[in-house]
C-alpha cells in the first residue's frame, strides 16, 4: 500500500487549481444509467472511486469515451441490472446504482456496501423510498433485490426521518422517470445534490426545489442528451484553505467559489485567517497572524459538513486556546484522534465531541490513515509538524483527493509518494 512521507514545518503559499467534487460527480455519473442518449460531463476529477463508478458502469453495458476530466456516455443498450459486491464493497456510492436501475428497467440487484470507517451508515431510507414508489424490495444473500414488476415506478410522497444525502439523490433520480410527482420532503440541500438535480434537468428531467428541504419531481418519459460540468470540490477547497491556516501560509484556491463552503469560511474567519474572494477563487491568508481555536457542530447543509471536521480538528490541535468538535451525522468519525495523539496532540474524547486544547508544536510519526478525511487531516498534522511524518494506507486519500501530494508540492510542501 502506497504511502505519503511528509518532511513539515512550511507555510504553503501560491495557487491550487480546485477539481472537480467527489460527491457530485459520482452521482452524476450514476444518472447516465437513466438516459439512453449521449450524456458528456467535463470537470469530473480524477480519482480513485471514479474508476471504481466507471467499472460499475461498464458492468453494466454502459460504454465510455475518456479524456482527462471529460468523460462520454452511452447508455442506450444496458446489459445488466447488477452491480457486485466486488465492485460495491469498495465504495459506498455504488449504492447510487440502484434508483436509477429500478427506474429504468424496472429491476435492479445492488450490493448492500460495507461497513466503513466512519459509522454504520445503514441505506434503510433509500429502500423504503423505492417501496414507498411502487418496487418490491428484498435483501437477499446481501443484494438488496428490487422490482417492479413491469410496471413503472409510480410517484409519492416521501417523508425522511433523517436527512440524507445519496438517498435524497437515489429517489430524486428514481422519480425522473417514474409516473407521476414525487415530493421529497426533509431532503438534504446540499450543492451536491443541487448538482445531480440541474445535470437532470439539462437531461429534460422536471424538478424544481432542489437546495431546499421540498424536491418536487414530476416523471418523464425519457430523458435527452446533455452537456454538463460538475460543480467544484468544496471539501477539497476547505481542506486546501485549513492547510494554509496550519501552516501559516498563504493560498489562493482557483477555479472553485466562496458560496459552496460559507459555514467554513466563517470559522475559519473565526480561528483568525483572513479570507477573500472573486467570483471564482478563495484566498486566505494566514502569514503574522495567530491561529484560534474554534468550536464546531456538524450538521447537514448549510451548517458545518462532517466532510470537514477531521481537518478543523487539526487546526485546533495547533491553535491557541480550546475547541470542542461536535459529530452529530456519523457515530464514529474520531479515528483521527487516536493518530493525531501520536504527534503530540491534545485531545479528549468524550462520545461525539472532542475537545482539543492547542499544543505550539506537533512531531513526525508514522500514523494509519483511516478514512478519506481522516486521511487529510493526517496530512495537514504533517504539513505542520518540524519533522518527518508517515502516513500509511493512503488509498482512502486517492478515493477522494485529485492528486493530493503534487498540488500541495507545488504549495511549496515536501510530501513524498512511496509506493508499497
Ligand atoms: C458520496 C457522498 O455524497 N457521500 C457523502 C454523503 O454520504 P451519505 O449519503 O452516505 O450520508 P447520509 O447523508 O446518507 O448520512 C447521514 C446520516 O443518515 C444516516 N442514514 C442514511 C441513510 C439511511 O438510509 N439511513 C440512515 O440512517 C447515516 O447513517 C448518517 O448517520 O453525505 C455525508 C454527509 O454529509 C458525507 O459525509 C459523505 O461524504
Ligand atoms: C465520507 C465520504 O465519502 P463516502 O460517502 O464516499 O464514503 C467523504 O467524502 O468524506
Amino acid at each position: 500500500m502506497d504511502k505519503f512521507v511528509i518532511t513539515g514545518g512550511v507555510p504553503l503559499c501560491g495557487d491550487v487549481r480546485i477539481s472537480g467534487a467527489k460527491n457530485a460527480a459520482l452521482p452524476i455519473l450514476f444518472s447516465t444509467i437513466l438516459n439512453p442518449e449521449p450524456v458528456n460531463l467535463t470537470n469530473v476529477p480524477e480519482l480513485k472511486d471514479i474508476k471504481t463508478t466507471l467499472k460499475l458502469l461498464a458492468e453494466l453495458g454502459i460504454q465510455c469515451d475518456k479524456a482527462p476530466h471529460q468523460y462520454s456516455f452511452d447508455a442506450s443498450h444496458l446489459t445488466s441490472t447488477t452491480a457486485p459486491y466486488d465492485l460495491v464493497r469498495t465504495m459506498r456510492a455504488s449504492i447510487l446504482a440502484l434508483g436509477p436501475l429500478v427506474a429504468r428497467c424496472g429491476e435492479a440487484k445492488v450490493s448492500l456496501p460495507g461497513g466503513c470507517a466512519i459509522g454504520a451508515r445503514p441505506v434503510n431510507l433509500h429502500i423504503s423510498g423505492l417501496q414507498q414508489m411502487g418496487a418490491e424490495v428484498t435483501v437477499e444473500h446481501g443484494y438488496i433485490v428490487a422490482s417492479t414488476h413491469g410496471k413503472r415506478l409510480q410517484g409519492a410522497h416521501i417523508f425522511f426521518d433523517i436527512v440524507t444525502v445519496t438517498g435524497t439523490e437515489n429517489l430524486m433520480m428514481a422519480a425522473v422517470l417514474a409516473e407521476g410527482q414525487t415530493v421529497l420532503e426533509n431532503a438534504a440541500r446540499e450543492p451536491e445534490v443541487v448538482d445531480l438535480a440541474n445535470c437532470l434537468i439539462a437531461m429534460g428531467a422536471d424538478i424544481q426545489g432542489a437546495g431546499t428541504d421540498t424536491i418536487t419531481i414530476n416523471g418523464v418519459e425519457k430523458l435527452h442528451a446533455c452537456d454538463y460540468s460538475v460543480l467544484p470540490d468544496r471539501i477539497e477547497t476547505g481542506t486546501f484553505l485549513v492547510a494554509a491556516a496550519v501552516t501559516g501560509g498563504r493560498v489562493t484556491c482557483t477555479h472553485t467559489s466562496a458560496k459552496l463552503l460559507e459555514s467554513v469560511i466563517t470559522k475559519l474567519k473565526e480561528a483568525g485567517a483572513a479570507v477573500s474572494s472573486t467570483e471564482n477563487s478563495i484566498t486566505l491568508d494566514m502569514t503574522g497572524r495567530t491561529l484560534k481555536a474554534v468550536n464546531i457542530k456538524t450538521a447537514p447543509h448549510p451548517a458545518f459538513p462532517t466532510d470537514m471536521q477531521a481537518q478543523f480538528t487539526v487546526l485546533n490541535c495547533v491553535a491557541q486556546g480550546t475547541g470542542t468538535i461536535h459529530e452529530t451525522i456519523f457515530e464514529n468519525r474520531f479515528m483521527h484522534v487516536p493518530e493525531l495523539h501520536r504527534m503530540g496532540a491534545d485531545i479528549e474524547l468524550e462520545s461525539n465531541t472532542a475537545i482539543v486544547r492547542g499544543v505550539t508544536s506537533l512531531t513526525g510519526a508514522e500514523v494509519m490513515a483511516t478514512d478519506l478525511r481522516a486521511s487529510a487531516c493526517l496530512v495537514i498534522a504533517g504539513l505542520f509538524a518540524q519533522d518527518e511524518t508517515v502516513v500509511n494506507r493512503i488509498y482512502h486519500l486517492d478515493r477522494g483527493y485529485e492528486s493530493l501530494e503534487l498540488k500541495l508540492n507545488s504549495l511549496g510542501a515536501s510530501v513524498q509518494r512511496v509506493a508499497g
